[in-house]
């Protein structure tokens, strides 16, 4: 097993009293990118921030490539930071706003160096032509890929990206996005990059982080925690749309879902023994398959939405014991108000406990 690039250890912070870091425990691979997500005000910019040494901690430990750098001065971290809000220097142009790292007190280079290493960027993010022009004049995602410039002209040991597409349109995103990937595969370098937006991070980052209210709920891989979903919140907060839950009560070796006639065989759910009693059933809507009114076997149900997003169809199903969301299979049309019926695969979701969220089913495989 290779040793983590970046080991955060049961980091703690608190603004006035209320906590935002709960004691976050992360390790990112060397060259991966590694994508922090969670929703407002999870904790991702306090984290970045942590890392950076922008912040001071209540406790907790920062470890970059095997050394403990937690009370290292930001300056000689060896870490780049990218900032939602760009943080140029609007009295510089875009070449000196770029080599303004390089001229640091810590990071002096020559100025030869200098031109060489601000021209090799500006041609990655393709700027090159906007050099001598006022960072003011420039449009949104302009100014991204200059702060973007600016931090990677350094060649720090690794980037810390907070947010850093968020403030541009979807076009400019996906754009910036796959040439982040690329000049990461380019200089091999290692990320974590902060976001609240899934498919963005999916689409960029080889491992994940699911962060909500200050705590790491589950790491890996996107398919490895749509595999094994740590607990309810992890599959509230992945998917698209996310998970589907039911109320269900386990009884002897039955799940019935509340408001449903379908019966599940709770054989194959890896229960350990003895549990029963109501529980939360999760479901990726990608098990749930929507059939025609009646269908034998299946849950009467209704469209209550719908949300055509022209290359795809997502239906908001109403039923006798809640609502899911799930887009609908190629050259399934479905009306607003329409009867329908789902069915829910056999064997497919989790079963989580109804107050701690914990997932209770798949336990028997993780224990053998
Ligand atoms: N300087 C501060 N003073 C007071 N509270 C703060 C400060 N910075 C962050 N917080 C609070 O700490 C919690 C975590 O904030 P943080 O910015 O780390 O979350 P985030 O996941 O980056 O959110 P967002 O996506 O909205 O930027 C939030 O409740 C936030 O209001």
């Amino acid at each position: 097993m290779t040793e983590p690039f970046l080991k955060l250890r049961g980091l703690k912070k608190s603004y006035r009293g209320k906590p935002a870091l709960r004691g976050i425990d992360l390790e990112v691979r060397p060259n991966e990118i590694f994508g922090l997500l969670g929703p407002t005000g999870a904790g991702k910019s306090s984290t970045i921030q942590a890392t950076g040494g922008l912040i001071d901690l209540e406790a907790g430990q920062v470890q970059l490539q095997g050394r403990d750098i937690t009370d290292l001065d930001p300056a000689c971290r060896d870490l780049s930071i990218v900032f939602e809000g760009f943080n140029l220097l609007p009295v510089l142009n875009v070449y000196d706003n770029i080599a303004f790292a390089l001229r640091s007190p810590t990071y002096r280079e020559e100025e030869g160096e200098i031109r060489q290493r601000v021209q090799h960027t500006a041609e990655l993010l393709r700027i090159s032509q906007h050099l001598d022009r006022d960072v003011a004049t420039l449009s949104g995602g302009e100014k991204q890929r200059v702060a973007i410039a600016r931090a990677l002209v350094r060649q720090p040991a690794m980037f810390l990206l907070d947010e850093p597409l968020s403030a541009l349109d979807l076009k400019l995103r996906e754009g910036l996005r796959s040439e982040l990937r690329h000049i990461h595969r380019e200089q091999s370098s290692t990320m974590l990059y902060a976001t609240h937006d899934y498919h963005g991070a999916i689409s960029i980052a080889d491992r994940i982080g699911i962060i909500h209210d200050g705590r790491i709920h589950q790491s890996g891989t996107i398919e490895e925690i749509f595999a094994r979903p740590a607990n309810a919140l992890v599959g509230e907060l992945i998917g698209s749309p996310a998970m589907a839950f039911f109320d269900a009560d386990v009884n002897g070796g039955e799940i019935r879902i509340r408001g449903c006639e379908q019966i599940l065989p709770a054989e194959g759910y890896g229960l350990p023994a003895g549990v029963s009693g109501a529980h939360r059933l999760g479901v990726w809507p990608e098990d749930i398959a929507i059939v025609a009114p009646g269908n034998a076997g299946a849950s009467p149900a209704s469209v209550y939405a719908v949300d055509n997003r022209g290359y795809e169809c997502a239906v908001q199903i109403e039923f006798g014991g809640g609502v899911f969301r799930k887009v609908l299979e190629d050259g399934q049309v479905m009306q607003q108000g329409m009867n329908c019926a789902f069915r829910v695969g056999s064997a497919a979701g989790f079963l989580f406990d109804m107050k701690s969220g914990a997932r209770v089913s798949h336990q028997q495989e993780e224990m053998a």
